[in-house]
C-alpha cells in the first residue's frame, strides 16, 4: 500500500523543493491542494486527517496550527519550522546527529525537521562535544553566509525584484545584529554546548548554498588537540554515513577559496578543517544546501526513515 503524504505549504519554497523530490516516487500518494486553496483551514484540515504522513512547509504558527487541525488522527508529522525543533515529545530530524538517532526518527511520530545554519554548526559542535574535545562552556562563535532563498518567497522576492518597495540592493549583508537568532536554542540544545554563541548570520546574491564557520583557538579545547585529532573525531563520527563527509585534510593549502553554492543541489553536507599545522587555531567550515540538507532533503530523508524505505 502507497503511504499517503500531505505537504501543508506546497507552494512555498521548501515545500516545493520536497515536492519535487518526491514527484517521481510511486511509493507514495502525494494529497495536493491547488494554489489557491493553500490557505483554507478546512481542506487543510481534511489532508493533515488523512495523510498518513504530513510535511508543514509553514511559519512556526501555522505549523502549530495544523497540528492541532489533525489531533487524534493518527497522523505522523515531519514538521519543517522552529517551532518543535526544542520541544519535548519531538525527535529532531537530523539522522546522523548521534548513535541511534536514524532509529529514533524512524520510530517518531513527530519529527522537527532541522534548520539550515542549525545543522551546519550541529554537525561540527556535536561530535566534538562528545567526544570531550569541546568543553561545554567554549566561548563558541559561528559565522555563516546563507543563499537568498533561505529567507522564504518574501526575501527571493525582495532580492530578484528590484521594482518592489522593500527590495533588498546589497549583495551581501549581515543580518540578526542583535545576537538573538532563532536558531541559537536549536544550536545548544543538539550541539550540546551550555554558553550561547555569538552568531551572526549574512545572506549573499545568490539562491542557494550555505558556508557555516566555527573556529577554533585548539589551546582552549581539551587536552590541546592537533588538527588530525579534530579531522579524526569528525570523521569517527560520521563514519559510513551517506549524506555528511569530512573533506580531506590539508584542503585549505590546495583550495585557495570556498564557494558558497559548492553543495548546491545536493542533500549532503561537507565539513572541512582549515588552519595551518601548527598555528594553534582551526576553522571547521560545514557547506551545504539551505534548501538540501538544511531543508528539503533532510525532510525526504526522515520521511523515508519513518516509512521504512
Ligand atoms: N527556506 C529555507 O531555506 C528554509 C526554510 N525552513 C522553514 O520552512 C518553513 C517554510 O519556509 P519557506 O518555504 O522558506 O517559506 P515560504 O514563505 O517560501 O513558504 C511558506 C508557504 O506557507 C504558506 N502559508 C503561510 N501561512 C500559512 C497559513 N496560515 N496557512 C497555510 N499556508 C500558509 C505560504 O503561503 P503564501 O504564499 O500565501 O504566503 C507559502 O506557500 C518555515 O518555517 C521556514 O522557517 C527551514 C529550513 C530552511
Ligand atoms: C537567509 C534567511 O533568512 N534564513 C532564515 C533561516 C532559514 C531556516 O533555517 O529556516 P527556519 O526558519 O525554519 O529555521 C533566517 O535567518 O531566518
Amino acid at each position: 500500500m502507497t503511504a499517503k503524504i500531505f505537504i501543508d505549504g506546497e507552494h512555498g519554497t521548501t515545500g516545493l523543493q520536497i515536492r519535487e523530490r518526491l514527484a517521481k516516487r510511486d511509493d507514495l500518494t502525494l494529497l495536493s491542494l491547488p494554489m489557491d486553496d493553500r490557505r483554507d483551514a478546512a481542506k487543510r484540515a481534511r489532508f493533515l486527517q488523512e495523510a498518513d504522513i504530513a510535511i508543514l512547509c509553514l511559519p512556526d504558527d501555522a505549523a502549530r496550527e495544523a497540528v492541532s487541525l489533525a489531533a487524534g488522527e493518527g497522523t505522523r508529522f515531519i514538521d519543517a519550522s522552529t517551532a518543535h525543533r526544542t520541544a519535548d515529545n519531538w525527535v529532531y530530524g537530523f539522522a546522523e546527529l548521534t548513535s541511534g538517532q536514524a532509529e529514533r526518527i524512524a520510530a517518531a511520530d513527530r519529527v522537527a525537521n532541522v534548520g539550515c545554519y542549525a545543522i551546519g554548526s550541529v554537525a561540527m559542535l556535536r561530535p566534538l562535544t562528545e567526544a570531550g574535545i569541546l568543553p561545554r562552556n567554549y566561548p563558541v562563535t559561528i559565522n555563516a553566509v546563507s543563499g537568498y532563498s533561505g529567507g522564504g518567497k518574501q526575501m527571493i522576492a525582495q532580492m530578484e525584484d528590484t521594482s518592489r518597495d522593500d527590495a533588498i540592493a546589497a549583495n551581501h549583508f549581515a543580518y540578526a545584529l542583535t545576537l538573538a537568532h532563532k536558531h541559537l536554542p536549536e544550536i545548544m540544545m543538539h550541539g550540546e554546548i551550555a554558553r550561547k554563541p555569538v552568531f551572526t548570520p549574512a545572506v549573499g546574491r545568490f539562491a542557494q548554498g550555505m558556508l557555516v564557520n566555527l573556529p577554533l583557538h585548539l589551546d582552549l579545547l581539551d587536552s590541546n588537540p592537533d588538527m588530525a585529532t579534530i579531522h579524526t573525531a569528525l570523521s569517527d563520527h560520521y563514519a559510513g554515513q551517506k549524506h555528511v563527509a569530512i573533506a580531506p585534510l590539508g584542503e585549505a593549502n590546495t583550495l585557495p577559496r570556498l564557494d558558497a553554492e559548492a553543495m548546491r543541489d545536493t542533500d549532503d553536507l561537507l565539513i572541512h578543517v582549515f588552519g595551518t599545522e601548527g598555528g594553534g587555531q582551526i576553522n571547521l567550515v560545514a557547506a551545504l544546501d539551505n534548501l538540501g540538507k538544511g531543508a528539503s532533503g533532510s525532510a525526504v530523508q526522515n520521511l523515508d526513515l519513518m516509512l521504512g524505505r
